[in-house]
């Protein structure tokens, strides 16, 4: 089923905390809400799970409207990045829980219960755990079981809030992998909070970025990695370098920068500013340079620059050390060329939050 929510927005005091969110998850869809903390993200997850209410706005599934039912009446089962497994319940009995607090009439026989969690132990690969307390489990397997004790009622819409927030990366890597796995096996309707852009890029298929109770952008995490549609997605996704440049018949100029790899935009003459990603700054050793090296640091995989351009202009390159370009040290005078980038209107000071113009190729404006 699918689950639309229209102009919502919750207030704490004078604080708008969600201002005004549309969003409509298709059934079958694992959706991430990707965004700073404080953004609203764990704010609106409360409010899908019945936890929490908003001011106004609508918030339906199937056609039916969530905000008349109560928390237990929806059908959500929740993950919590802090595991709030019951300590003195056995593995088993932790997910056999949200089933045998049922009502009475809804409530499956003990013998069914015990087979659905079977069930769910061999499903989530973790039947030697079943009769260990929680205190008995590292992190990941723990998260593990709140995932089972949440699938156990057979959820409509499942919630999970930094799920892994609280591992190591590699445990973090594995259990990415295995509950996407999860999610395509049993086709739950998937909403997913974290605020790592790595984690919801590889496992989501469509990505919400929050910033400030508002959505910000929403695609399919290649389109949104390659068209930030805002300085806010763009920074927050790591186009970090801001460069004042000036655009004239769809081409971007600004001293000390060769902007000859990036294609032709279909905007209009005037100041804009480039943003771009570290990683996409090629350095190019040029006497005559308008950047400056202050400062080369190395972090054994790659070499990391700091440029200093007209205007007070600071900017940071990221390239593999192994590419050994000779005179990248400090001191020496370098042109930027960049590979890729997003350019929004506006030049320096505040850049115009405007909708970002269509990219072009360069055929396509020829
Ligand atoms: N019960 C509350 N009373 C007052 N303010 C609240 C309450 N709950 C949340 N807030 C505020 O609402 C804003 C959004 O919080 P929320 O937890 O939704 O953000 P988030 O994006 O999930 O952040 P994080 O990633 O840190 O969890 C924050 O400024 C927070 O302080």
């Amino acid at each position: 089923m699918t689950m639309t929510i229209r102009n919502l927005t919750r207030r704490f005091g004078q604080t708008e905390v969600l201002r005004g969110i549309d969003l409509t998850v298709e059934k079958g869809e694992l959706v991430a809400l990707l965004g700073p903390s404080g953004s609203g993200k764990t704010t609106l997850l409360r409010i899908i799970s019945g936890l929490d209410w908003p001011d106004a706005g609508q918030l339906t599934v199937a056609g039916g409207d969530w905000l008349a039912k109560k928390a237990e009446e929806r059908r959500t089962g929740f993950v919590f990045q802090h595991y709030a497994l019951f300590p003195h319940m056995k593995v088993r009995d932790n997910i056999a829980f949200g089933l045998t607090v049922l009502p009475r009439d809804r409530r499956p026989p003990p013998v069914q219960i015990r087979a659905r969690v079977a069930e769910l132990l061999q499903f989530l690969q973790i039947p030697h755990l079943a009769d260990r307390y929680p205190s008995e489990l590292s992190g990941g397997q723990r998260q593990r079981v709140a995932l089972g004790r949440a699938l156990a009622i057979d959820p409509e819409v499942l919630l999970l809030d930094e799920p892994f927030g609280a591992l190591d990366a590699q445990v973090r890597r594995d259990l990415r992998r295995w509950l996407r796995e999860v999610h395509d096996a049993t086709g739950t309707t998937t909403i997913f909070v974290t605020h790592d852009q790595e984690e919801a890029f590889e496992l989501a298929d469509r990505v919400v970025v929050m910033g400030a109770g508002q959505i910000e952008q929403i695609g399919r995490p290649d389109e949104i990695y390659d068209h930030p549609a805002s300085p806010f997605t763009a920074r927050f996704l790591g186009l970090t370098v801001e460069i004042p440049v000036n655009l004239r018949a769809g081409r971007i100029e600004a001293p000390g920068l060769d902007g000859s790899a990036l294609s032709r935009r279909a905007m209009a003459d005037g100041p804009a500013t480039l943003f771009l990603r570290p990683s996409d700054i090629t350095p190019v050793p040029d006497p005559e340079g308008a950047f400056r090296i202050t400062e080369a640091v190395s972090t054994g995989a790659l070499l990391r620059l700091r440029l200093e351009g007209p205007a007070d202009c600071i900017a940071e390159a990221e390239l593999p050390r192994r590419a050994g370009v000779p005179g990248l040290i400090p001191g020496q005078r370098v042109r930027l060329r960049p590979e890729a980038g997003q350019i929004f209107p506006g030049g320096p000071g505040p850049v115009q939050a405007a909708a970002v113009p269509s990219l072009k190729t360069k055929e396509s404006l020829q």
